[in-house]
């Protein structure tokens, strides 16, 4: 189909994935409409129920309950430690605190390599426990046939190539796609998936000129992470783009604010108060 422009196209009720509307929880039937109209999304990551609400109230669409709660919630170095028992306790916290977005879950390293039947036991676990519309799960072809299986089984999936961080043991935190042969192994990797039944692909940190390309040949929408200005939606992980991740960034974050500074001004603030005995004032006493 030919992409339009979302002002061309913006129907006059508004339901538009950001800025409709809308207050029922958004569908992977509605992030389909958003690529036939041309419509660009914003996806953030969220590990817990307020900073999810926070982000549902803005009019995110689309959160997801990323594995990188494993470095910028729960402490561990990388995501591959995470556990689904851990995905499904913050998986169901972030759905406990919205009402309009379309919660994804991330099935972590170790719930889907073993095979189809495994991947469907972990999702299900996600879907049923934690209410999640729609899993995630990284690999292209190597993980066609466990999309494959969530698909028949009701379960959306939304897939995630390039960089797979649950590989770090094994390719390191590298550009993929760069050269034509490793370019040809992504596209062969997007139209797997897509064969497959996954709703979006997840394409991250790829060389802008290929998720153009993947964006162009695929009618499902592309998901860019550090892979340029062309792909349907961008994804950043909250705790980076808010400016409160300690130590570095990828370079591919645009820092909106720097809760860093902010929180940690306030707890001196408050210490200061305690120590030097301007708070509690008599308003914040009762008698
Ligand atoms: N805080 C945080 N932000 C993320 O975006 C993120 C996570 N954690 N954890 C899970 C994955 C891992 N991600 C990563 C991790 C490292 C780089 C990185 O070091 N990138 C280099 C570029 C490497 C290259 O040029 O080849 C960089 O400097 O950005 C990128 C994405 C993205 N995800
Ligand atoms: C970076 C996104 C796509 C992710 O998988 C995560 O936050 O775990
Ligand atoms: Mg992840």
């Amino acid at each position: 189909m030919t992409q339009l422009s979302a002002a061309q196209t913006k129907p006059s009720d508004g339901k538009t994935l950001y800025g409709g509307k809308g207050t029922r929880r958004i569908t992977v039937r509605d992030i389909a409409l958003a690529k036939e109209r041309g419509e660009k999304w914003p996806m953030l990551t969220a590990y817990d129920a307020m900073t999810a609400s926070v982000f549902d109230e803005s009019g995110i669409p689309v959160l997801l309950v990323g594995d990188s709660a494993g470095n910028c919630h729960l402490g561990y170095e990388t995501t591959v430690p995470v556990t689904l028992d851990e995905m499904t306790m913050l998986s169901a916290a972030v759905v406990r605190g919205t009402s309009r977005a379309l919660i994804v879950g991330d099935l972590p390293f170790g719930s889907y390599q073993e095979g189809p039947v495994q991947a469907l036991r972990s999702a299900t676990r996600l879907v049923k426990e934690a209410g999640v519309g729609a899993v995630k799960l990284e690999g292209g072809e190597r993980s066609h046939e466990q999309i494959r299986l969530l698909v028949e089984s009701g379960i959306p999936v939304m897939a995630h190539i390039g960089l797979t961080p649950q590989s770090v043991n094994a390719m390191g935190y590298r550009v993929q796609g760069r050269g034509e042969e490793a370019a040809q192994q992504l596209l062969r990797d997007a139209k797997s998936v897509q064969d497959a039944g996954a709703f979006a692909v997840v394409l991250e940190l790829v060389p802008a000129e290929l998720a153009a390309e993947v964006t162009r040949v695929l009618h499902i929408p592309t998901v860019g992470i550090g892979a340029g200005p062309d792909t349907d939606a961008q994804v950043l992980v909250w705790t980076d783009m808010l400016g409160l991740t300690s130590g570095r960034v990828p370079k591919f974050v645009k820092k909106y604010a720097a809760l860093r500074e902010v929180m940690g001004d306030a707890a001196k603030s408050f210490a200061e108060d305690v120590v030097g005995g301007t708070f509690p004032l008599d308003e914040h006493s009762v008698h």
